[in-house]
């Protein structure tokens, strides 16, 4: 489905949107409630790559089909991997497929899990025979993704006697460990991280308890950037959030500062406000711990017509696309003068913003709903909207309820 964007009238937006649960808490939750029964999850995401766990996790195939969901891909690794008497094969969509888990499979490999390459060495699809672990030290790589690190700790308490992990090298995307670490220690089972080393305890059985998804923040995003680009006075109400957030993402509330959006938060809920013009300098950022909204912010930047330094994005070409080379592409096609390398993009001051371009979004839910404020400037299309229910099931309606006008094309 192509549609196109624009907006009619006034850009005054007055508008309260309720936002599902965190896709990331959510498929950490499902791993975890199938490990230990007693959880019960509320607010749980609606997300595919949240369906697609939970069908991974009930299904008895042998072939679990994860689609685009890289956590369920990952999580499922070490889920499967010490599934006693279980043999399954590990599979995804064609970007799946060049998405690399050689990482994750070695560290399991080392603990004395069964795991082979159906096809390309180093990615799925993956075949894992279950079986059980009672080594309890890994080494594991903790540049490439973070993702790798949490399969290992979600689980670790399973383990006869429990995982200490020593991380080599920079560790990328940390908030999403900690996440991860946190939900373990809100279930009560202990876990320490010191330096480059995690331990997380053995934990048999946890007390009876119900777990409450915060809402995504990484959706937050793209209601930032709108507030961002819109009229002064103008405001958001998101729910469900809090201030004390698991999500890394949540550093919006700081960043978007920026651009004259200010936060308050209210009881379970955020009001986002455009209070300012956006400042005119430079926005310089290191993104290492919130990867997924680089997307939102350099379109932010180049609708507001400011200047960014963005860095810490070697993880953005293993993503959903190589994302640092979409930017580039779409930014390019609507006039932008930006350059990015392997782990940074540079995007220069620039008056004009070409209308009418359309914005190709390479299976990647977050290039259409990046670009997608950028109605407010010039109408736009969106080829292949449908992408946003990787993660946002609701997107167009929430853009409709705000006053986006979308025609199908
Ligand atoms: O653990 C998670 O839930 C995630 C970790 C991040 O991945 P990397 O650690 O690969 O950067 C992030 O980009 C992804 O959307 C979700
Ligand atoms: C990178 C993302 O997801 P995943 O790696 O889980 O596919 C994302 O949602 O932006």
């Amino acid at each position: 489905m192509d549609i196109l964007l624009n907006v009619v009238g006034n850009k005054k937006i007055n508008e309260k949107i309720t936002i599902s649960g965190s896709k990331s808490e959510s498929n950490r939750l499902l791993i975890l409630q199938n490990l230990f029964p007693e959880i019960s999850i509320e607010n749980l995401s609606d997300s595919d790559d949240s369906v697609h766990m939970q069908h991974a996790l009930s299904t008895d195939k042998e072939t679990v089909d994860i689609g685009h969901a890289g956590t369920a891909m990952r999580f499922l690794t070490s889920y499967f991997a010490v599934k006693e008497g279980r043999e399954v094969v590990l599979t995804g969509s064609d970007r799946m497929q060049n998405r690399p888990i050689e990482i994750l499979v070695n560290a399991l490999k080392d603990l004395g899990a069964t795991i082979s390459y159906e096809d390309k060495v180093g990615y799925p699809p993956i075949r894992i025979k279950g079986s059980k672990i009672t080594t309890d030290k890994v080494q594991i790589n903790g540049n490439v993704s973070s993702q790798y690190i949490s399969s290992l700790l979600l689980i670790a308490s399973k383990l006869e006697n429990g995982l200490e992990i020593e991380l080599l090298g920079k560790i990328t995307s940390v908030p999403y460990i900690k996440m991860t670490l946190s939900l373990l220690n809100q279930l009560g089972i202990e876990t320490n991280f010191e330096g480059n080393f995690i331990k997380v305890n053995p934990k048999k059985s946890i007390e009876k308890q119900l777990v409450v998804v915060e809402s995504d923040w990484s959706s937050a995003s793209y209601f930032y950037s709108i507030i961002a680009l819109s009229d002064i006075g103008s405001e958001i109400q998101l729910s469900a959030y809090k201030k004390e957030s698991l999500q890394g993402d949540s550093c919006l509330a700081e960043i978007y500062l920026h651009f004259g959006v200010e936060t308050i938060f209210g009881e379970n809920f955020i009001t986002l406000k455009k209070v300012k013009e956006t400042k005119k300098e430079t926005l310089e950022i290191d993104l290492k711990n919130a990867p997924d909204i680089a997307q939102t912010i350099a379109v932010t930047c180049f609708a507001e017509n400011i200047a960014c330094n963005l860095s810490g994005l070697h993880t953005l070409k293993i993503k959903e696309t190589d994302r640092l080379v979409a930017l580039n592409d779409e930014l390019t096609n609507l006039g932008a003068i930006i350059s990015v390398t392997d782990k940074s993009l540079h995007l220069e001051t620039s008056t004009t913003i070409n209308s009418n371009i359309s914005i190709k979004t390479y299976n990647d839910h977050r290039m259409a709903m990046a670009f997608a404020p950028l109605a407010l400037r010039v109408p736009i299309k969106i080829l292949d909207a449908e992408v946003v229910t990787k993660s946002y099931q609701k997107f167009w309606d929430d853009m409709q309820q705000i006053g986006i006008k979308i025609d199908k094309l």
